[in-house]
């Protein structure tokens, strides 16, 4: 499960971001938010102004100046905050990786024989060695041999795990140390491009781009800073004609008011907290892109075994047909996975000793192991007297036994589709022309899942299951689990078909995958999310990695997608709303300053007029750092579709958006009006 390996908020993190919000004040790293540059801008009029004084040709009092300028500077000072902060954890952990890639020696081979170098000097395709206790000096794919791996520096997660060649379970990661035995590693990245590097820079949000939806908002934002803008500068002029002199001060701080400072104060640190949140769930997102397309996700694409099941399918019945018996079939079985390494296999070993069943392993002494691969569905061997094993899905069998002349029993289907309406997965066994009997797995369906895919439709999302195995086994899974639609008997390649006839109706898909077979389909989809534990094709095809390797967090990862663009959505909403009620604060004190006998329109009855802008402005500025909480761990997740939620973000963030500025503004110009 996910881990939390750097705390939210320490005083480092905190100091850190208070020294950033200062860096940060330079206009050249300013102007990538138009909103706060313009802020900015304002401040150092205001600063000249005080400086200058009458540089402007008019005369506010030097103390509403000064005060004028102090707030926007926190203004400013307060977004830079709000983003500082929510880069803070990245950076601590970005440290903390950093320190744990030193420098390595490898055990390079060259030319037959071991030579030591430093790690850095290790290039794509040179061999390695690693043994017990050492570091494994870059990414790779194991060769040779077998090792239990520690992998807690990039994981989190104490339990060392297996690594081994061939398979889906042979990459591994440089900084990882072997705890147990010795193998030999193919490096696969060259330096400066492994995997800790790539984490580094993730974290560090040194390569953060910005996604589509935020260079769309932030489009929307400068076009009203533009408008905004255009209305205050020929304000002045048709003020002046009617005989009212609005001072500079006054009018930038109208500006300010105006202009969508909240959003534009919290927007990245929205964007950096939601690939945060992912990552704290030991999610790898290479970009912020692929978190917020998880959020757009319409089809998500499941695997059945280990997804939506448990996933250890346990052999827990041998189950004879035709003429064989009971002892004859769990014989045949065992043999035919003395040297199957699935846990399939295992299982079938495992229930004869529980079972107390005798079998001679010795006939399989000198046979020809046949692997069990997912486009044959068989396994078995190959008996030195001659003889073929084989067990598998029973149409495959099936087919396998006709090709060798032999006969179908009668009762084989209905025994097999028996187990199969029970959720269980039948194994056929036979021997040459010969089926004994099958082989019953047992699954489960992993509890509270239908209750996930529950939501998941609520939000608009479909599910669809992937399995090899038979449709009777599939159907009846598919109806515990709740999913919408499935497919059985499908071969990987059958994924990147159903990605694509779901992309060209339009929709967004996520799919998790581990084996170099998923790679393409990992790489098609909008969403892919790799293992772990899998190899370096279907990580690098994909664009999340998860280090805990548990293919259902995907559902987790849309939520989280969905709630990052949800964040951003309602507090929009609420800082478009906010200046509704700066504009009725700020806009009749400007006009009874010059004309008191205007003060009817004072419909806050708000102090004065000059207490009536300062308190806009001051709310203005402190909601920023009120909001970061939200901003950083996200508006409340709720599951339901687009359309209702936005109808509810309207109605909280939108009518809360009119109404709390209104009561905060009372409330400070209660305090201002005092003081001035
Ligand atoms: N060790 C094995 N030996 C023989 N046959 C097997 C073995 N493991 C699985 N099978 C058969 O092959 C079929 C396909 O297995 P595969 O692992 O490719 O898919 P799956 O696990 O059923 O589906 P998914 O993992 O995609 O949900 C299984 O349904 C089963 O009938
Ligand atoms: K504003
Ligand atoms: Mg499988």
């Amino acid at each position: 499960m996910a881990t939390a390996r750097t705390k939210l908020l320490t005083g480092d993190i905190v100091k850190r971001a208070i020294a950033d919000s200062f860096l940060k004040l330079n206009p050249v790293k300013m102007m990538k938010n138009p909103v706060m540059f313009v802020v900015e801008v304002g401040t150092l009029v205001v600063l000249l102004m005080i400086v200058a004084p009458g540089f402007f040709g008019s005369e506010s009092s030097i103390g509403f100046n000064v005060t004028v300028f102090l707030i926007l500077l926190f203004t400013v000072l307060f977004a830079n905050f709000a983003e500082a902060l929510a880069e803070g954890r990245g950076k601590a952990q970005a440290d903390s990786l950093k320190k744990s890639k030193q420098e390595i020696t490898a055990n390079k081979i060259v030319g037959g024989t071991v030579k030591q170098v430093p790690s850095t000097e290790l290039r794509k395709g040179d061999i390695v060695v690693v043994e017990q206790g050492e570091m494994i000096p870059g990414d790779g794919e194991v060769i040779e041999g077998l090792a239990s791996v520690d992998e807690s520096a990039i994981t989190g997660e104490s339990a060392p795990v297996i690594k081994e060649a061939g398979g889906d379970f042979s990459s591994v990661t440089g900084g990882t140390r072997v705890v147990s035995d010795r193998i030999t590693v193919k490096i696969t990245s060259d330096p400066g491009e492994s995997f800790i590097d790539r984490m580094i820079s993730l974290v560090e949000g040194a390569k953060r781009q910005k996604t589509p939806n935020e260079i769309a908002l932030n489009t929307l934002l400068t076009t009203l800073t533009l408008i905004f803008m255009i209305v205050v500068v020929t304000l002045a002029p048709m003020a002046r004609y009617l005989n009212i002199e609005l001072t500079v001060p006054v009018l930038i701080s109208l500006l300010v008011c105006l202009i969508p400072t909240t959003i534009g104060g919290l927007l990245s640190a929205i964007g950096i907290a939601g690939m945060d949140r992912v990552t704290r769930f030991n999610v790898l997102a290479m970009s912020g892109k692929a978190v917020e397309a998880s959020g757009d996700i319409n089809t998500m694409i499941l695997d059945k075994t280990g997804t939506i099941t448990f996933g250890n399918r346990m052999a827990s019945e041998f189950v004879p047909v035709g003429t064989g018996d009971g002892a004859t079939v769990a014989a045949w079985a065992a043999v035919g996975s003395v040297k199957d390494e699935t846990p399939e296999g295992r299982s079938v070993l495992e229930l004869m000793k529980k079972e107390g069943l005798a079998y001679d392993p010795s006939i399989a002494t000198g046979g020809e192991f046949i692997e069990f691969k997912a486009e044959t569905r068989m396994s078995g061997i190959d008996l030195q007297d001659g003889r073929k094993v084989r067990k598998g899905a029973v149409d495959a069998v099936r087919k396998w036994v006709a090709s060798q002349g032999g006969a179908i029993p009668d009762d084989l289907e209905a025994k097999g589709d028996a187990i199969a309406r029970e959720g269980g997965t039948p194994l056929a066994v036979a021997v040459d022309g010969t089926i004994y009997g099958l082989i019953y797995l047992k699954d489960t369906v992993k509890p509270g899942i239908k209750e996930r895919f529950e939501q998941l439709r609520k939000m608009g999302v479909k599910t669809i299951m992937c399995t090899g195995d038979n449709p009777l086994t599939a159907a009846t899974i598919a109806r515990e689990a709740g999913v919408d639609d499935f497919i059985a008997e499908s071969k990987p390649e059958d994924k990147i078909a159903v990605i694509r006839r779901e992309q060209a109706e339009g929709k967004l898909v996520a799919m998790t995958g581990d084996g170099t077979n998923d790679a393409p389909a990992l790489a098609q989809a909008d969403v892919g999310l790799a293992m772990n534990s899998g190899t370096v094709a279907a990580k690098e095809a994909a664009n999340m990695v998860d280090l805990d390797s548990d293919p259902s967090k995907m559902i987790e990862v849309v939520a989280i997608g969905k709630q990052l663009l949800m964040t951003r959505g309602a507090l929009t909403t609420f800082s478009i709303a906010n200046d509704v009620a700066k504009y009725f604060a700020i806009i009749p004190a400007m006009f009874t300053l010059a004309i008191p006998e205007m003060s009817a329109l004072n419909v806050m009855n708000l102090g004065s007029p000059l207490s009536a802008i300062l308190s806009a402005l001051v709310f203005n500025a402190i909601i920023i750092p009120l909001l970061i909480p939200l901003a950083m761990k996200g508006v409340k997740y709720k599951a339901m579709s687009s359309a209702k939620l936005l109808q509810r973000n309207l109605l909280v963030y939108g009518l809360g958006g009119i109404v709390v500025p209104f009561i905060g503004i009372k409330l400070i110009d209660l305090v201002v009006h005092v003081w001035i």
